[in-house]
């Protein structure tokens, strides 16, 4: 891939201890299938036409580590550039836009926590950017019931509301901006935050959200899911599995 001809460059936030996960190596290190979560990740990435340049914000001290991961497992005839992330997502994804060429102008964000994501998604978000949207996110329906409570920690918590499910979507990525846009965003995020203002967000749309962006929603896929607690690696092997005997994936 070319960077300059590039049509979107990807950033992978890949910097987390993945707490939720349990202990062992930093989450996108752990493996699925053999392969560590990051390179399943990327890879989903780099199998899309829209993608031309990645770049992967590593653990702080891991960088060599993932220069080297990623060449093992065949990804350096890619144009796949690796920058040590920060103490929270968000300034991970900071440091990886930096290291974006100033001619790319579609920006996707992708955790390395969603190695199976499919290439339809990564392709509808990158085409609803270049459609003219500002900041795109692929969500799905929820199954569950939400009720919004007054957080208790360990005890009972009282039901303040249950908002319309009908009106609610649990958001995936990657998540696709004009640059300019995410560029701006975090750029005001870090300005608040050296003021001691809000904290930060768990998503980049939120954001574009926060600081008065419009955001809009394509369809994802719910084998696009986070690879967060246990259980998740246990469903994340299931389907790389099915698709292993099914299409040689
Ligand atoms: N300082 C951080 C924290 C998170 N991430 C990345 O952001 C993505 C989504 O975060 P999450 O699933 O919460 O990962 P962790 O922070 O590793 O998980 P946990 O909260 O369980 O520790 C992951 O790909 C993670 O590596 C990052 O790049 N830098
Ligand atoms: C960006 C994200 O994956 C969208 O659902 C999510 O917000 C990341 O949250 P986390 O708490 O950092 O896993």
């Amino acid at each position: 891939m070319n960077a300059t001809a590039a049509v979107a460059a990807a950033v992978v936030p890949a910097a987390g201890r993945g707490e939720r996960l349990g202990p062992g190596a930093p989450k996108a290190l752990r493996e699925l299938g053999g392969v560590p979560l990051l390179v399943h990740a990327v890879r989903a990435l780099a199998r899309s036409r829209a993608v031309g340049l990645v770049v992967v914000a590593a653990p702080a001290d891991g960088v060599a580590e993932v220069v080297g991961l990623l060449d093992s497992h065949g990804l350096d005839g890619k144009d796949i550039r690796v920058v040590a992330g920060g103490a929270t997502r968000q300034e991970s994804v900071r440091l990886g836009l930096a290291a974006i060429p100033a001619e790319v102008e579609i920006v996707l964000v992708h955790d390395a926590a969603r190695p199976l994501v499919p290439v339809e998604v990564v392709d509808a978000v990158a085409a609803a950017v270049r459609a003219g949207a500002e900041a795109v996110v692929p969500a799905v329906p929820l199954a569950d019931t939400v009720k919004r409570v007054e957080p208790n920690r360990g005890g009972p918590e009282p039901v303040l509301d249950t908002p319309d499910r009908s009106t609610l979507r649990a958001v995936q990525t990657p998540q696709g901006f004009r640059r300019e846009t995410l560029a701006e965003v975090h750029e005001k995020a870090l300005t608040e935050e050296a003021a001691g203002g809000l904290p930060p967000v768990t998503d980049d749309a939120g954001l574009v959200e926060r600081f008065g962006g419009r955001v809009v929603v394509v369809p994802g896929h719910e084998e696009a899911f986070k690879v967060t607690r246990p259980l998740d690696l246990v469903l994340a092997e299931a389907v790389l599995a099915r698709r292993r005997a099914s299409d040689g994936y």
